[in-house]
C-alpha cells in the first residue's frame, strides 16, 4: 500500500478485462469472485470493497479525499450544484500519464481534444505501449471510439413480442418491419361497416424487432455516445411509449452496460488523467423529486442567480468498480418499485433519472473538486399514455396526468430545439426538462428508444409513440434525409410486405415539394409536420366483421396471411389513396434565409416575426396546436359514429310501418349532434387562429 492507502497496481493487473457480461459473471465461477462486498481478481485486488449501503458522506464543498480502500466511492455534497460541478467543463484536456507519446501529442495540438484527437491519441498510446496486452476486445473497443462523429439525435425505435395476455386474447401482431422503416396495420371500420387496413408506414434511424437482445440494444444506442462523453458531451438516452411496451426492459440493462465500457475507458485509455466516475438515480413522481438511493427522501430542485440548477439532498455516489454500480441500479430499481402506493402504478407514472457523470481532478490533486467531464442520463419515461389520465375522477391522477402530458411535451420541444441549435431551449416547461436542462446546454447527444407493443388492441397508443418519435426526430435540422419517402397511389394488389421504400415509386424532388406544400397545413417555423403516411397508402378490404375473418387464432393470423399472399383478403382494390410524405428535410435555418417572397411561393411556409419570451409562447402554443388536432381527430371519429346513426336511421326509415315520429325526433337530435360538433371545432380554431396573429405566427396561404 502507499501512503494514501492504494494498493500499487502493474498495468497488467490495471487491464479492464471484465467479460461482456460482467455482472453475470461475478461470483458465477469467473475469475471474479465478491469478498466482503468487494471484488477481486484471481490475479490481484482491483476494486476495493465498500458497502454501498453506508458510503462515505463528503461535507458540502469538501474535495473529495485521497482514495483510500474505504473510500473508492462517496457522496457528493448534500447539496449537489450540478453547475458546480457539471456546467462548468474541463476547458482543456490535459493529457497526464505514464505515455510520453500521447502526452506529446496532446501539447502539441494545444492541450484540447475533440472525437478525432481522442481516436488519434488512443492509437498513439495503444502503439507506444507495449505493456498493454492488445486483446482483440480491446482492439474492437479502440476501433469504436475511432467511429465517425454520432447524430445529434438518434431516434430508435423497438418492438416487443406479444405477451401471453395478448395471445390469449388472440390480438394479432400488427406490426411489420423491414431495415429501418415500419408499417403498422391498423384495422378501421368504413362508414357501411365494412373493415379495412390502413398502413401507416415510418422510417427512424433503426427499428429493432422483437427477436433484437438488450446487447444489441445497447450497441445500437448508447455504446457509441460512450467516448464523447469524456470530451465535454452530455448524453440522454430515454425509453418512450406506453405502459408496458418494454421501457424498463430495454433501459434497466443499459447503465450497467455503459458503466462497463466508462469503467474501461478510465482503467485503459484515459487511466492515470484524474477521471472520476458518479452514481445518482432519482425519480420525478407529481412533478417532485425523490431521491431513489436514499430512501425515496423528497428531493428540492433549486436555481441560482446564474440560472444554474441545484438538486438539494441528492445523493451522488463515487463509484469505480462495477459490482458496487449493479448494486446502486439494483437499490434504486427496488425503491423505484415499491413506492408508496404499489408498485407499477406508481412507477409507470413517474420519470426515473439514472445519472453517469465523469468528473476529473484539474490538476490532478485532490484538494479542489473534480469539474464535470461529461454526463450520461438514462430516463425510463412514465407511460406516455399516463399524460392523458386528464379526465379521471381522482384530482390526484389528473394533476400527474397534466404533469407527465407537460414533460413529455417540454421534452420533445427542448430535443427539438437543441437539434436546431436555438439559443433558447424552452427547458422551463416541466420538472423535467428543467432537471436536464444541463443535459441541453452544450454539447449534447440524445438517443431516444421508442418501446412499441406489437398487439392490435394497443394500436392507437402504438401510433401515437410513432408520431412522437416521428416529430422529434422529422422536424429536427439533423438527418431525416433518409426519410424521403415519396408520393404514389398504390392499387392493393401492389400492397405486398416490401420494405417501404422499394414498394413506393419515386416521384421527384420538385414532385415532392410541390405535394407538401400543396398539403402542408400547419408548417409554421417551429416544425414542418413531417408526419407519417398519414393517408392510407394501401386500404384493403376486409370482412365486414371481425367474425368472419377466419383470423387465425395464432399471432398474426388475418394480417400474416395477407403479407404472405401480399394482397388483401378478398383480393379486391378499393379506395386507392395517394400516398404522401411531407417534407422533412429542410433545416429552420434554411428556411429563415429564404426570401418571404419564396416562402410565400411555398404555400403554407410560414414567418414567425421575431417576439419576445417566444420560447414560452412557443410551448403554449404547442400544446394548443395538439389540442386543436386532437379535437379534431375526435370530432371526425363523433361524426363517424353518427353518420352509422344516420345510416341505420335510414335503413329503418324504409322499413315498411316505420314510426314517422321516431324518425322526425332521431334526425332531429342527428342533426343537433352534428351541428354542435362542428360549431365546437370552429370555436376551437378560431381561437387557435386568434392566438397565432397574437404570437405574430403568420401563415401564409398559396393564391389561388
Ligand atoms: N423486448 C422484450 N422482450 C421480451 N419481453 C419484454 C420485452 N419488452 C418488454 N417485455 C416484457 O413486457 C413486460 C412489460 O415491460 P416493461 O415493464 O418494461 O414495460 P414499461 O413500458 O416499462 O411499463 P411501465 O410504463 O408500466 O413501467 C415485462 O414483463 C417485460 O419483461
Amino acid at each position: 500500500m502507499n501512503a494514501g492507502g492504494r494498493r500499487r497496481y502493474s498495468t497488467e493487473q490495471l487491464l479492464f478485462d471484465v467479460p461482456a457480461n460482467a455482472a453475470a459473471a461475478v461470483g458465477a465461477g469467473s475469475r471474479w469472485t465478491q469478498q466482503r462486498g468487494g471484488v477481486r481478481r484471481g490475479d490481484g485486488e482491483i476494486f476495493v470493497s465498500v458497502d454501498p449501503a453506508t458510503p462515505a458522506r463528503l461535507r458540502g464543498g469538501d474535495a473529495p479525499a485521497a482514495e483510500s480502500p474505504g473510500q473508492r466511492q462517496q457522496l457528493s455534497p448534500g447539496l449537489l450544484d450540478l453547475h458546480a460541478f457539471d456546467t462548468e467543463l474541463i476547458p482543456d484536456f490535459q493529457v497526464q500519464g505514464m505515455y510520453d507519446g500521447a502526452q506529446k501529442f496532446s501539447y502539441e495540438n494545444g492541450g484540447g481534444f475533440d472525437d478525432s484527437d481522442v481516436s488519434f491519441s488512443t492509437q498513439k498510446q495503444m502503439s507506444k505501449s507495449t505493456v498493454f496486452a492488445e486483446s482483440n476486445y480491446l482492439n474492437a473497443f479502440t476501433e469504436k471510439e475511432k467511429a465517425a462523429p454520432v447524430a445529434k439525435i438518434k431516434v430508435v425505435v423497438r418492438k416487443r413480442p406479444l405477451n401471453k395476455k395478448e395471445i390469449s386474447k388472440k390480438e394479432e401482431d400488427i406490426i411489420d418491419i423491414e431495415l429501418n422503416s415500419l408499417t403498422v396495420h391498423e384495422t378501421k371500420l368504413k362508414v357501411d361497416l365494412t373493415g379495412y387496413v390502413e398502413k401507416h408506414g415510418f422510417v427512424f434511424d433503426a427499428v429493432l424487432d422483437e427477436d433484437v437482445s438488450n446487447d444489441e440494444v445497447y450497441r445500437e444506442t448508447v455504446e457509441p455516445v460512450v467516448p464523447a462523453i469524456f470530451n465535454r458531451t452530455k448524453a440522454t438516452c430515454f425509453a418512450y411509449g406506453q405502459t408496458g411496451s418494454g421501457k424498463t426492459y430495454t433501459m434497466r440493462p443499459l447503465p450497467l452496460k455503459a458503466s462497463q465500457d466508462i469503467l474501461r475507458l478510465m482503467n485503459h485509455t484515459y487511466r492515470n488523467q484524474g477521471f472520476q466516475l458518479f452514481f445518482s438515480f432519482f425519480e420525478i413522481y407529481g412533478g417532485k423529486l425523490y431521491d431513489l438511493l436514499n430512501e425515496r427522501n423528497k428531493l428540492c430542485m433549486r436555481e441560482d442567480g446564474k440560472q444554474k440548477v441545484c438538486i438539494v439532498g441528492l445523493q451522488e455516489y463515487r463509484v469505480s468498480d462495477l459490482e458496487t454500480i449493479k448494486e446502486l441500479i439494483e437499490r434504486g430499481n427496488a425503491t423505484r418499485s415499491t413506492g408508496t402506493t404499489g408498485a407499477n402504478e406508481e412507477s409507470s407514472r413517474s420519470h426515473a433519472i439514472l445519472q453517469l457523470v465523469i468528473k476529473r481532478r484539474v490538476d490532478g490533486s485532490d484538494t479542489k473538486p473534480p469539474r464535470l467531464a461529461g454526463k450520461l442520463s438514462f430516463i425510463d419515461l412514465a407511460g406516455s399514455e399516463r399524460g392523458a389520465d386528464t379526465t379521471e375522477n381522482d384530482k390526484q391522477t389528473r394533476i400527474e396526468g397534466a404533469e407527465i402530458n407537460k414533460s413529455l411535451l417540454a421534452l420533445k420541444e427542448c430535443i427539438r430545439a437543441l437539434d436546431n441549435d436555438q439559443t433558447h431551449i424552452p427547458f422551463r416547461g416541466s420538472k423535467l426538462t428543467e432537471v436536464l436542462r444541463d443535459s441541453f446546454i452544450g454539447d449534447s447527444r440524445t438517443v431516444m428508444i421508442s418501446c412499441i407493443s406489437p398487439s392490435s388492441g394497443s394500436c392507437e397508443h402504438t401510433l401515437n409513440t410513432l408520431r412522437y418519435a416521428d416529430r422529434v426526430k422529422s422536424l429536427s435540422k439533423g438527418g431525416n434525409s433518409k426519410k424521403e419517402v415519396t408520393l404514389t397511389a398504390a392499387p392493393l394488389r401492389d400492397s405486398s410486405p416490401s420494405p417501404l421504400a422499394s414498394v413506393v415509386p419515386s416521384f421527384s424532388a420538385d414532385e415532392v415539394m410541390h405535394d407538401i406544400t400543396e398539403r402542408n397545413n400547419f408548417g409554421w417555423p417551429k416544425q414542418q409536420y413531417g408526419k407519417e403516411q398519414q393517408s392510407p397508402l394501401f386500404v384493403d378490404r376486409m370482412p365486414k366483421a371481425r367474425g368472419d375473418t377466419g383470423f387465425s387464432s395464432s399471432n398474426g393470423g388475418y394480417f400474416n396471411e395477407q403479407r404472405a399472399r401480399g394482397t388483401a383478403a378478398t383480393g379486391v382494390a378499393v379506395v386507392p389513396d395517394t400516398m404522401y410524405q411531407q417534407e422533412r428535410q429542410q433545416p429552420r435555418k434554411a428556411r429563415g434565409s429564404a426570401s418571404e417572397n419564396n416562402m410565400r411561393n411555398s404555400s403554407a411556409y410560414p414567418i414567425r416575426k421575431a417576439v419576445p419570451d417566444e420560447d414560452d409562447h412557443l410551448n403554449d402554443l404547442l400544446q394548443e396546436e395538439e389540442d386543436l388536432v386532437s379535437a379534431h381527430r375526435k370530432q371526425v371519429e363523433e361524426t363517424l359514429d353518427i353518420i352509422k346513426e344516420e345510416m341505420n336511421l335510414l335503413v329503418e326509415a324504409d322499413h315498411p310501418g316505420n314510426q314517422l315520429d321516431d324518425y322526425v325526433t332521431r334526425l332531429s337530435s342527428i342533426l343537433s349532434q352534428k351541428a354542435a360538433g362542428i360549431v365546437e371545432l370552429q370555436d376551437r380554431l378560431a381561437q387557435f387562429q386568434r392566438r397565432l396573429s397574437e404570437n405574430n405566427v403568420l401563415i401564409y396561404s398559396e393564391s389561388p
